[in-house]
């Protein structure tokens, strides 16, 4: 047999089992919903945009029903330094205003929305379905400022959800739409003014709420480390009570992340992920493998 024979006949045992080590995970997820968290560099690259769309698209084709959600730091920020709007900023984070937020809300609901919207839809007309966490009541926020240095900082028109009501976006998912909801919320101690939600605890919340059998998010780093920056010690899976122990150690930065996971699976999601959001289509390599490719919180 000539060698580009076997070349060949060994490409297609290894397509082959790739196909099949995925049959496992069809029957696990299908028709159950899965919260996907939008961010970090996917969200500001326009090719990585792009194949984070053709996911959800696999997702969706494959009969999971996947429910995005999104913030928007870094448009924010772009955003408001083209209008010349001066932001203070206090422990390192940006304060958001009242006249912040106008802008926070038409980036987020304005143009990411509607830019993911558009590129999944590419795939299928109408497939996704933009919803804002102002609209039919789906998130209720509460101010809250960040922790620098033991301290809470007042970060102004920011906080987490603390309510939230999915009948909108069950009626989407149920009629076989994917929808990409903008991390922004009324604030329910002052009516009438709006929150910019950290994207996280909105998604780890709405996954709580639907009931979903995993939550999903994109990040800048390849998962958890034990022994950061140990590049050895990347973890691929960790149960509630050993993360409950190691998160007060973990760099700052992975906390918010780490709590979303935690809270999601203590709240009844049956795992949660943090994964690489560099690497395109690691999300498929996560759901449809058997190892994954990022973290996984798992009930302990
Ligand atoms: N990082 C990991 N260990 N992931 C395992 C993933 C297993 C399976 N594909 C799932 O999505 O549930």
């Amino acid at each position: 047999m000539g060698a580009f024979r076997k070349a060949a006949e060994l490409e297609v045992t290894t397509k082959t089992a790739v196909l099949i080590e995925s049959l496992a995970w069809l029957k696990q997820f299908n028709e159950k919903i899965m919260v996907v968290k939008f961010g970090g560099n996917a969200m500001v690259d326009e090719s990585l945009q792009r194949a984070f769309a053709e996911d959800m698209a696999y997702l969706r084709f494959a009969g999971i029903r996947p429910v995005v959600v999104h913030g928007g730091g870094p448009q924010i920020s772009a955003r408001l330094a083209e209008l010349g709007i001066q932001s203070e900023f206090r422990g390192g984070y940006r304060v958001t205003t009242s006249e912040s937020i106008e802008v926070v809300r038409d980036v987020l609901s304005g143009q990411i929305s509607r830019e993911l919207a558009g590129m999944i839809d590419k795939h299928q007309d109408g497939l996704a379905i933009t919803i804002s966490g102002e609209d039919a009541n789906l998130f209720g926020g509460r101010r809250r400022g960040a922790v620098v240095d033991g301290e809470t900082v007042d970060l102004g028109l920011v906080g987490d959800v603390v309510t939230v009501d999915p009948t909108a976006v069950l009626e989407a998912v149920n009629a076989g739409r994917i929808p990409v909801i903008a991390s922004i919320a009324p604030d329910l101690d002052q009516p009438g003014q709006s929150l910019n939600i950290n994207a996280d605890s909105a998604a780890s919340a709405l996954a709580v709420a639907l009931g979903a059998e995993k939550l999903v998010i994109l990040t800048d780093v390849a998962g958890l480390y034990r022994d950061w920056p140990d590049r050895e010690s990347l973890v691929s899976i960790i149960d509630t009570e050993e993360l409950t122990e190691l998160l007060p150690a973990l760099e700052s930065g992975m906390i918010p992340k780490m709590t979303a996971c935690l809270e999601a699976v203590v709240g009844g999601v049956a795992k949660a992920a943090i994964i690489d959001g560099r690497t395109p289509h690691s999300i498929l390599v996560e759901i449809f493998t058997h190892s994954g490719i990022g973290t996984e919180v798992v009930p302990a």
